[in-house]
């Protein structure tokens, strides 16, 4: 059984789900690309992904993404996210000149939990094209996550024809986001259009989590459905690149190890 990081697929529908767990994913995280980066699907849609991937194996977890914070500014309700979700993430886009951004994302936080029976834990979302985002720096991003009980922090791309995360930071600066979250007790998951080519420079970084949707589907169109043989590629290769680098990195500690619970 491997131990380095799990792999997270986002997924628009049910089918795209099975096909991701096909392939061997870990995490089945529940996003309509049509509508963003972090693009959130009709809760509908969210419920029969949840259902799909707990008939099919109970040790695979539920992600969902909610869009961005500011989103949600003009909407008076917020939907009812179904339970069975382990975690969900909101965007931070728009908020990188608001001082009172970490109270904005709170709020869109507390409306949804109110909203909702189920309960699950947040996943918070730095973009490593900062200034495309306009989003607030990971650097201020990882102590408001520890600071807010989150599970862990995602790092990933806002714009998604504009270069992958490698384009962005490089490893050695994944590496101290590694180093930051574990301190405060947070897994940290990346994501942005990689491809197995990125594998090798992510390996030594630390990482818990490595997400993807292009690399899922054909022909790297994150547009076009998840293949569960590309799954299996990407999973395949993931193993292989990390079991290599075992002794480059700490990226033994898995999501749910984290001292923070509950939201
Ligand atoms: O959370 C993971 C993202 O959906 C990754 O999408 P991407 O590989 O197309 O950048």
């Amino acid at each position: 059984m491997h131990q380095g990081p799990q792999l997270l697929v986002s997924v628009r529908d049910a089918d795209e789900a099975r096909a991701a767990m096909r392939g061997g994913v870990d995490i089945v995280d529940v996003k309509e690309p049509a509508h963003g980066p972090l693009g959130m699907a009709d809760p509908h849609v969210i419920a029969s992904v949840v259902e799909a991937v707990t008939e099919h194996d109970a040790t695979r977890c539920c992600s969902a993404a909610l869009g961005e914070v500011s989103d949600w500014f003009e909407t008076c309700a917020v939907p009812a996210l179904p339970g069975g979700l382990r975690y969900a993430k909101l965007g931070l886009s728009g908020l990188g000149r608001s001082a009172s951004w970490c109270r904005e994302w709170q709020d869109v936080r507390r409306r949804f939990e109110e909203a909702s029976s189920g309960s699950w834990e947040w996943i918070a979302v730095a973009y490593a094209d900062q200034q495309a985002a306009d989003s607030p720096r990971l650097g201020e991003i990882i102590p408001a996550a520890a600071e807010a009980s989150c599970a862990g922090v995602l790092i990933d791309t806002f714009d998604k024809r504009n270069g992958d995360l490698l384009s962005h930071l490089i490893a050695g600066e994944l590496g101290e986001a590694a180093v930051q979250c574990h301190a405060s007790g947070l897994f940290l998951a990346v994501a942005g259009r990689l491809s197995v080519a990125s594998l090798s420079e992510l390996a030594g970084t630390g990482c818990d989590v490595v997400g993807i949707r292009s690399a899922a589907c054909e022909a790297r169109d994150r547009q076009a459905a998840v293949r569960a043989e590309c799954v299996a590629a990407f999973r395949r290769q993931m193993i292989e690149v990390f079991a290599h680098a075992e002794d480059r990195g700490d990226w033994r500690r898995q999501p749910g190890a984290a001292g923070n619970t509950g939201h």
